[in-house]
């Protein structure tokens, strides 16, 4: 049993189809990144599963359990914790008071919670910013800032939405490393991403949704190489690029930067 299943899920904004019978499994310990062009009801199947919309038709199984009509604080208790593309850190507040605010979530003992928090704090590679305002930091330490505090509520599945947006190249190395770090902990994990540089080398399976429909599903090196997504969403320049990108790592730079500038890796954009 995987430890997610989305099941013929699909979600409507009015006559709007954001998502259409989309299924797929997310098995524990994994990285699955889910891709596509911009629209393609990436963010609502996101929040379809944290249970921040009640889908209109179709199941979501976590750990075998039914969970389609659970709130978001409903899923959070249950071990499902999310990011968002726009981070919104607590700003007045320290790097440790954020990161304890999660921990919190969790437990109401003040000694387990900042154990909790000194450990993501250290899994975030935020260690010397912990008495900083979070207020004053950079944009690659606040993203990862929210990745901490995501992680302070001690989730089984980590929902992380374009987690490498607008980061320099360095930084995005940093949160992929935080990333790979977080499935040896044994934390599942599915996320948004348009840099590809990102989420190829490290993801163990890829999601691609176009026009609200599941077009392709499966490893990296296959997904890269499919004539619908070539179409759909990376063009054949993309796609000629990435397959001779021989990373085992982020690219380091030039890449990584055109496409932050662009927002997406999508075919005119390459
Ligand atoms: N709350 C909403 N009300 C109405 N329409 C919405 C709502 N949220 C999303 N949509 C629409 O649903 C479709 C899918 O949007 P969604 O944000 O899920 O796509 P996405 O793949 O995450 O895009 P991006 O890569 O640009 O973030 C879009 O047409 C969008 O305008």
């Amino acid at each position: 049993m995987a430890l997610l299943e989305v099941r013929d899920l699909t979600m409507k904004f009015g006559s709007l189809l954001a998502n259409s019978d989309v299924s797929f499994d997310v098995e524990k310990g994994t990285i699955v990144g889910l891709i596509g062009p911009n629209g393609a009801g990436k963010t609502t199947l996101f929040n379809c599963v944290a249970g921040l919309y009640t889908p209109t038709a179709g199941k979501v199984f976590f750990k075998g359990e039914d969970v389609t009509d659970l709130p978001a604080y409903k899923m959070a208790r249950r071990g499902v914790a999310r990011t968002f593309q726009v981070v919104r850190p607590l700003k007045e507040m320290t790097v440790f008071e954020n990161i304890l605010v999660g921990a919190y979530m969790r437990t109401g003992d003040s000694a387990k919670a900042k154990e909790i928090a000194e450990r993501c704090l250290e899994l975030c590679f935020l260690g010397e910013h912990r008495c900083r305002l979070a207020g004053g930091l950079t944009i690659g330490n606040k993203k990862r800032l929210e990745v901490a505090r995501a992680l302070a509520t001690e989730p089984e599945l980590l929902l992380l939405d374009e987690a490498v947006a607008g980061l320099t190249s360095t930084e995005v190395r940093e949160m992929v490393e935080v990333i790979v770090r977080l499935r040896e902990e044994g934390i599942t994990i599915l996320m948004v991403e348009h840099i590809m540089e990102a989420i190829m080398p490290i993801a163990d399976k890829i999601v691609v949704l176009a026009s609200g429909k599941k077009i392709a599903e499966g490893a990296p090196a296959d997904i890269v190489k499919d004539p619908v997504v070539i179409t759909a969403y990376f063009g054949e320049k993309f796609s000629k690029r990435i397959n001779e990108h021989k990373a085992d790592a982020p690219a380091e730079n030039s890449d990584v930067h055109a496409e932050r500038e662009q927002g997406t890796a999508h075919k005119e954009g390459i």
